[in-house]
């Protein structure tokens, strides 16, 4: 009486409670598997495991061998413990670098792309003038205005924008390569560029904001890099007060602060880190 209602109470036949007969799995030779459908052998035994009595003694920790155990507990739960991983390879992500002008992406991605293996930094086309010390296909891929638009016309580019006068655009062909080869892809582009690409990827690509931790150092820093005109400076400051508004659509802040880049481009690493841990994960496509 009291194991039938036992029964009813978990949903289980009454078998269910019955011994099972001894079915040792490998790798005790010239055993038929237990079932032909290792999925469905391996639930069911997992659901059934915590009721299904022990048929086999199973011996002693401080005595038995590490297979001698293996083989009796395996022979007690049903089935055979599974070499598979039990968690598969996280997607490959597209990481959005973005913030105002002169916060230090460039110096971060730098020193990001020194310590860190299997990220693709994706070289972005411009038809902006090379600055002292860039390297054509390593900072950027310099080309003229004309070819800038022959990119757009044959749809090789996944955005692109006129940034203070100049076409920067990424090429998605690049993307895709390196994502094909298990990269994750780091793009690094302006405020109005990561917008365009949170409406192109919404949540499957992590969008980064890096800032500086006040207005007064981020325009400093401006002024040091000596690369603008004071009219250039005046726009770009101006702009950047602007920019600092837009971060509440990223996931995530990185505060480069004076002479800190090291703990910014640790942040960096963490916040991968944590977004290939994620159980649920981002998948984008391009
Ligand atoms: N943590 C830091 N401390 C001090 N100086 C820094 C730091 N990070 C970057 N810099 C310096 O600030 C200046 C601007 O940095 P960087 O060129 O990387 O900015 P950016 O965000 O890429 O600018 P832009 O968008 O205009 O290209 C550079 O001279 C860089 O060396």
């Amino acid at each position: 009486m009291f194991r039938r209602f036992l029964c009813t109470f978990l949903h289980l036949q009454p078998l269910i409670l019955r011994p099972k007969p001894f079915k040792p799995t490998s790798p005790i030779p010239n055993l038929k598997p237990i079932s032909p459908f290792p999925q469905i052998r391996r639930l069911s035994s997992q659901m059934g495991d915590f009721r299904r009595p022990i048929s086999v003694p199973i011996p002693a920790v401080e005595k038995a061998g590490r297979s001698e155990l293996l083989r009796a507990l395996e022979t007690s739960l049903g089935s055979g413990f599974s070499p598979d991983p039990l968690w598969h390879n996280p997607n490959p992500l597209i990481i959005v670098v973005s913030g105002p002008s002169g916060v230090g992406k460039d110096a971060l991605i730098k020193k990001l792309r020194e310590t860190r293996e299997g990220l693709h930094f994706v070289v972005t086309a411009t038809s902006r003038e090379m600055r002292p010390g860039e390297v054509h296909g390593k900072d950027y891929y310099f080309v003229s205005k004309d070819e800038f638009l022959g990119m757009v016309e044959r749809d090789e580019l996944l955005e692109y924008a006129l940034v203070y006068g100049d076409y920067k655009g990424i090429p998605k062909q690049q993307i895709r390569e390196f994502m094909a080869r298990g990269f994750d892809i780091v793009l690094r582009v302006d405020i109005q560029g990561a917008e365009t690409l949170r409406k192109i990827f919404g949540q499957s690509a992590v969008f980064v904001f890096v800032m500086a931790e006040s207005e007064v150092k981020l325009v400093e820093r401006l002024i040091g890099r000596k690369t603008e005109t004071k009219e250039a400076l005046l726009v770009r400051v101006a702009t950047a007060r602007e920019e600092v508004k837009h971060v509440k659509n990223f996931d995530y802040v990185v505060v480069n602060a004076e002479g800190k880049l090291d703990n910014a481009v640790k942040l960096m690493e963490s916040i991968i880190d944590a977004e290939k841990a994620k159980v649920l994960q981002r998948n984008a496509v391009i």
